[in-house]
């Protein structure tokens, strides 16, 4: 047994601040250590969360697992680039560290199997590797990933990003690899949520659908004649 298996069949709510804004009201770790306990409370399995401040705060506030990254930089790879920012969020408690597994190249020159041998040196933590292709996938486990996330599916070119789930490459990864494979990217509603379950998801993450209200007013003012 380990924490991937409390998460099987479970929700995980990504309680994080919104990457493209600075001045998020809720970029502070009191509020999504609240934040948080209100997903528990609602059923949550899990919480993802950014930066080792968000995580331990969280980790004092909730009793189950933790999935924690640390977005930093501005470089293509920026969920969690470097396996010194892996170290730094699992020692603030995350207990499976998510780590951007895709084939570019990361600031430090260095490549994700380091970052997860690195993590297996030093820490207990699991690592989950945030991919957005097959090849990626196929690519995690051989270096070791404990599971593998559809994360950066839509991510990875420039432009505006897809509206739905990729719920053909969960699939795809469900069907070849040997590890949990979660559902994470543009998950909104309970439609969504059944259908990666039924492609094979170990678990499903969902993020601002859940926990921004920043995000969620912006969507809905589309449709708001004075904000046209
Ligand atoms: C691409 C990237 O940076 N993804 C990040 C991963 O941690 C978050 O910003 C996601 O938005 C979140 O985890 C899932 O949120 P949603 O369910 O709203 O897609």
């Amino acid at each position: 047994m380990n924490v991937l298996d409390d998460l099987a069949g479970g929700l995980i709510v990504s309680c994080q601040p919104l990457p493209d804004d600075p001045d998020d009201p809720m970029r502070d770790p009191y509020v999504q250590a609240r934040v948080a306990a209100a997903a528990v409370r609602g059923g949550a399995a899990g919480i993802r969360a950014n930066g080792p401040a968000d995580v331990t705060a969280i980790r004092a506030a909730v009793p189950v697992p933790v999935i924690g990254l640390y977005k930093a930089g501005s470089a293509d790879v920026f969920i969690t680039p470097t396996a010194a920012h892996a170290l730094e969020v699992a020692a603030a408690g995350a207990q499976v560290v998510a780590v951007d597994a895709t084939d570019r190249p990361r600031p430090d020159g260095r490549t994700f199997a380091d970052t997860v041998r690195a993590l297996r040196a030093h820490s207990d933590a699991l690592v989950l590797a945030d991919v957005s292709t097959v090849a990626e996938g196929l690519a995690a486990v051989d270096a070791g990933a404990d599971a593998v996330a559809t994360t950066l599916s839509g991510y990875t070119s420039p432009g505006r990003h897809p509206d739905g789930p990729d719920l053909d490459l969960l699939a795809r990864l469900v069907g070849l690899l040997p590890v949990p494979v979660l559902a994470e990217g543009r998950y909104r509603d309970a439609g969504q949520i059944s259908r990666a379950f039924a492609a094979g998801a170990h678990a499903v993450v969902v993020g601002n659908a859940v926990t921004s209200p920043l995000w969620i007013t912006r969507r809905l003012v589309t449709a708001v004649p004075r904000h046209r």
